[in-house]
């Protein structure tokens, strides 16, 4: 039989054809709506709400711009006539858009809108009153990668579940049998660095580089007690692998570039399966109960219960090596930019220097090592670090995302939304913290200070059930080591100090902090 044309193959093919254009009609329309309709949609209906910003642009919404506002304002140092006043460079695009748009204005992340909220008593609802309507912002997976899937990166039930489990390790008690060896650790660190190479003279130290190890020690004994040793292998290379992230983090993202099969890549995955190993035959030794120690460790821990004795009988493997990965990584590099500002701010303003030294003097002595006992009545050092905390918060946002439509003083947030909270913001306002709300006044924390009692005004732990687990151990180490070192050293900024912070996922100097210091 013979037909004008195949039938009925044709029909197929017509079919087929026409099924085609339709799944590529609707990708097509679909894209088009998540990166064009939908926000104009959202740009008008928060308009419509009295909420502006940026417009949006295509695919790429405010990023350009915003990139270009940082990169300018990172290119000039901070106005030597009020060094404090750093916001601007800082958070150069909010500095910028909250001139235009208000306190509460709006902005693009690629095609997600990003609510950004300054207020304290709405940051107050986000992350108490209302809390459950808002979830941690979902990490770049490049990120989570380095950080480790722990709790700053958990969600919902999961993230209850090991909050609880985590809770009593870093209960202040247990925290407080570290102080020995904070205080053994700085006492060597100035050794090597400081007395030693200044002989009676002075010595310059990069102090955003000599300060890091604190941290890194302090968390590798608490982590691993009696196994610190072991421990400290696992976070050099954790050390490592976290460079490459703030290096990554630091360049234009590049989806997919990650699996390429880079030398710096493959050097990451190696670190990373590295890490895994040592970690793994770790646990696995802890759990099946053949290991030294664990437990509480009554050797260079002074009893502390180290934090792989809460983990390991209550979560796997593989929750265990994420959950290390996220302690050295939430602990690091924010208690080194603690100490590095607190140190820059005490060598810019000598009065507060001297005061704080004589109070460490009066408390510990003129050698001996802070004991717990002491840091309660270092006052104006307690005053010194929250001020420190305040001017230069190491964390300088915090990202959450609305779970569904919500009012937020009286604007409608729809689902999906991100909203920014600036800590460094809120606590450089001068309608919350006064006129003088950018200079370096630690008098303000005292315990008749004057300062807004509102909650949410000093927030650089965050709030809220998500509050900062580890800033008992941060507010130890912080203490313990500014004693030491304003005990032994008086200390005054470089002629090559250039005060340009700026942030790569934590804030930090820009150009380094060399610090001249001359022991006592
Ligand atoms: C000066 C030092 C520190 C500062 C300023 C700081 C700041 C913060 C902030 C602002 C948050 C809340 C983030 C959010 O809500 O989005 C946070 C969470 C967290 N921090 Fe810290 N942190 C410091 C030290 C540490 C240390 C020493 C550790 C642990 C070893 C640590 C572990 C964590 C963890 C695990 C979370 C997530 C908590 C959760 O979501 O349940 N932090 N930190």
């Amino acid at each position: 039989m013979w037909w004008p044309w195949p039938w009925p193959w044709s029909w197929q093919g017509t079919a087929l054809t026409a099924a085609a254009w339709l799944c590529l009609h609707v990708a097509v329309a679909r894209l088009m709506d998540a990166l064009w309709w939908r926000p104009r949609r959202l740009e008008r209906h928060f308009a419509r709400h009295g909420v502006r910003g940026p417009g949006y642009r295509f695919f790429f919404g405010s990023s350009i711009e915003l990139i270009r506002l940082m990169v300018d304002a990172s290119s000039r140092p901070a106005p030597p006539e009020a060094p404090h006043d750093v916001l601007p460079r800082v958070l150069a695009f909010y500095h910028h858009w909250r001139k235009l748009y208000g306190q509460m204005h709006m902005i693009w992340f690629g095609s997600t809108p990003r609510l950004i909220v300054s207020e304290p008593e709405l940051i107050r609802e986000v992350l108490l009153s209302r809390a459950e309507h808002f979830d941690r912002y979902e990490a770049h997976p490049l990120i989570r990668q380095f950080e480790g899937l722990g709790l700053s990166n958990l969600h919902g039930d999961e993230w209850a579940r090991r909050r609880k489990i985590l809770t009593p390790a870093f209960h202040v008690e247990n925290l407080k049998l570290l102080v020995p060896f904070v205080g053994e650790t700085v006492q060597r660190m100035l050794e090597e660095r400081v007395l030693s190479s200044a002989a009676g003279g002075e010595v310059e130290v990069d102090v955003a580089e000599w300060y890091q190890r604190l941290p890194q020690e302090a968390i590798t004994l608490a982590t691993f007690g009696r196994n610190y040793d072991e421990g400290s292998v696992v976070f050099r290379l954790q050390g490592e692998h976290a460079s490459y992230a703030t290096e990554a983090h630091s360049k234009v993202f590049m989806p997919g570039y990650r699996f390429l099969p880079t030398r710096k890549n493959r050097r990451v995955w190696q670190l990373d399966r590295e890490i895994r190993r040592l970690l793994g035959k770790f646990v696995t030794g802890l759990q099946s109960g053949d290991h030294r120690g664990g437990g509480r460790d009554h050797g260079r821990a002074g009893g502390m219960k180290d934090f792989m004795s809460f983990m390991a009988p209550a979560m796997t493997a593989d929750e265990i090596i994420e959950e290390s990965k996220n302690f050295f990584f939430a602990g690091k590099e924010t208690l080194t930019s603690l100490l590095t500002w607190a140190t820059v701010a005490l060598a810019m303003h000598s009065e507060w220097q001297d005061r704080a030294r004589r109070e460490v003097v009066d408390v510990c002595g003129r050698r001996g090592l802070p004991t717990k006992d002491h840091l309660p009545r270092l006052k104006t050092l307690g005053m010194i670090v929250n001020e420190t905390l305040r001017l230069y918060p190491p964390a300088v946002a915090m990202i959450r995302k609305a779970k569904r439509d919500v009012d937020l003083g009286g604007c409608v947030v729809p689902a999906g939304t991100e909203i920014m909270m600036p800590i460094m913001a809120v606590h450089h306002d001068a309608e919350v913290w006064g006129a003088d709300a950018t200079e370096f006044n630690p008098a303000r924390f005292a315990d008749d200070g004057d300062r807004p009692r509102q909650q949410m005004a000093f927030m650089p732990f965050g709030g809220g059930g998500r509050v900062c687990i580890g800033q008992n151990l941060a507010l130890i180490e912080a203490k313990v080591a500014l004693a030491l070192v304003l005990q032994q050293c008086e200390f005054r900024l470089s002629p090559a100090y250039v005060h340009a912070p700026r942030v790569l996922m934590i804030l930090n100097p820009q150009h380094g902090a060399p610090v001249i210091f001359r022991p006592l």
